[in-house]
């Protein structure tokens, strides 16, 4: 058995909390012989609920849970953490985007992203799933100056699944037989999934449905699906919000499939020529504990402008929090 490795989750008293908190303890995450240690932070009106959570991790008797930590100090909730999923967060509701939350939200990252400076590990890997995602990860990112920025990014890996699932069902084929879809950009309205080099059981995508099923029904669906849940549900996602944590985190730790790859929103070094600094989510491979950005897929006009589109986007919302950007 390995030596336990520490956890670090926010809102850990929240919807997405209460699937995704489970998971880990289960082995889900980092694999069956990985013991972790959870620690978990919550705001000091939520550490009742808190230890109710905790409670029932203890009840699960879970063989690799080696620990936890409930606190409303995020110097405490950071401390030595080797990864941490930032989910505290306020969620949008009814007829909001999710940029509508960067006011009430972006301060609690800006506190995190020091807390993590000061006491991570720096080897951390950090996961933001708290709305808007992208740019909350940007300010963690900029408050965490001695960490390297390539290990602050932000969950795309719902929108990728939603993705497989639209693209699977159009087709009458399982996502396992779905290869090389990306979401690029912004998790956001303006994400842009693009199926150009995807392969259903081996053929191209695009020969198998018409460019205005594309444009018309499966990229807006993709793109709103956040909100048609909040619609049917009457509260954003969580089992699945908390499904495609585990999965980019396993990725990013264990590595990606073979002969496939993943979209993550991470720390832009020009590629695509998008801008350096910004979290944009392209596709990557991650092997040994890093990722890498897939070169060289070729992107036509049509992906051009909206790759361009949801870099705009970002760009209005970094701007936007400004005074929080060191
Ligand atoms: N990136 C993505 O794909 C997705 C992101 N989300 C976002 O995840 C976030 C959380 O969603 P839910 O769990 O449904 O919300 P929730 O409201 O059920 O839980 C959020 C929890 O965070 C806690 N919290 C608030 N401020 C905090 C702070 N400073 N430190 C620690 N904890 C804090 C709250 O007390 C609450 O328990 C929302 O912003 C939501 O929009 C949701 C689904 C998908
Ligand atoms: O739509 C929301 O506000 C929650 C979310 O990010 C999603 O489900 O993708």
């Amino acid at each position: 058995m390995k030596s336990p490795v520490r956890v670090a989750v926010t809102g850990a008293a929240g919807q997405i909390s209460y699937s995704l908190l489970f998971r880990i303890a289960a082995g889900e995450m980092l694999g069956p012989d990985q013991p972790v240690i959870l620690q978990m932070l919550e705001i000091t009106p939520a550490l009742g609920a808190l230890k109710g959570v905790a409670m029932e991790l203890d009840d699960c008797a879970f063989p690799l849970l080696a620990g936890m930590i409930c606190t409303d100090d995020a110097n405490v909730a950071f401390k030595d953490a080797d990864y941490a999923l930032l989910v505290g967060a306020r969620p949008r509701g009814p007829g909001m985007e999710r940029k509508d939350l960067l006011e009430a939200n972006a301060a609690i990252f800006s506190v995190q992203g020091k807390a993590i400076n000061d006491h991570a590990s720096r080897d951390i890997k950090v996961l933001v799933v708290g709305n808007p995602a992208n740019t909350n990860a940007l300010i963690t990112q900029r408050n965490a100056p001695d960490i390297n920025p390539r290990q602050f990014t932000a969950m795309t890996r719902l929108d990728h699944n939603r993705a497989l699932t639209q693209l699977a069902q159009k087709t009458d084929k399982t996502i396992n037989d779905i290869k090389h879809l990306t979401i690029w950009g912004n998790h956001s309205s303006t994400q842009y999934p693009d199926i150009h080099h995807a392969t259903v059981d081996g053929q191209d995508a695009m020969g198998l449905i018409d460019q205005n099923w594309y444009e018309n029904d499966f990229i807006p669906t993709v793109q709103q699906r956040g909100a048609a849940i909040i619609d049917a549900r009457g509260a954003s996602s969580a089992a699945s919000a908390a499904n495609a944590a585990i999965f980019h985190m396993r990725d990013w730790a264990l590595g990606t499939a073979e002969g496939d790859w993943a979209s993550m929103a991470v720390y832009s070094d020009g590629s695509y020529g998008i801008e350096e600094g910004l979290i944009y989510s392209f596709p990557c491979v991650c092997k040994d504990g890093d990722w890498e950005i897939v070169q060289g897929v070729e992107t036509n006009e049509f992906s051009v402008a909206k790759m361009k589109a949801t870099e705009d986007e970002l760009k209005q919302e970094r701007d936007a929090v400004s005074h929080l950007l060191p």
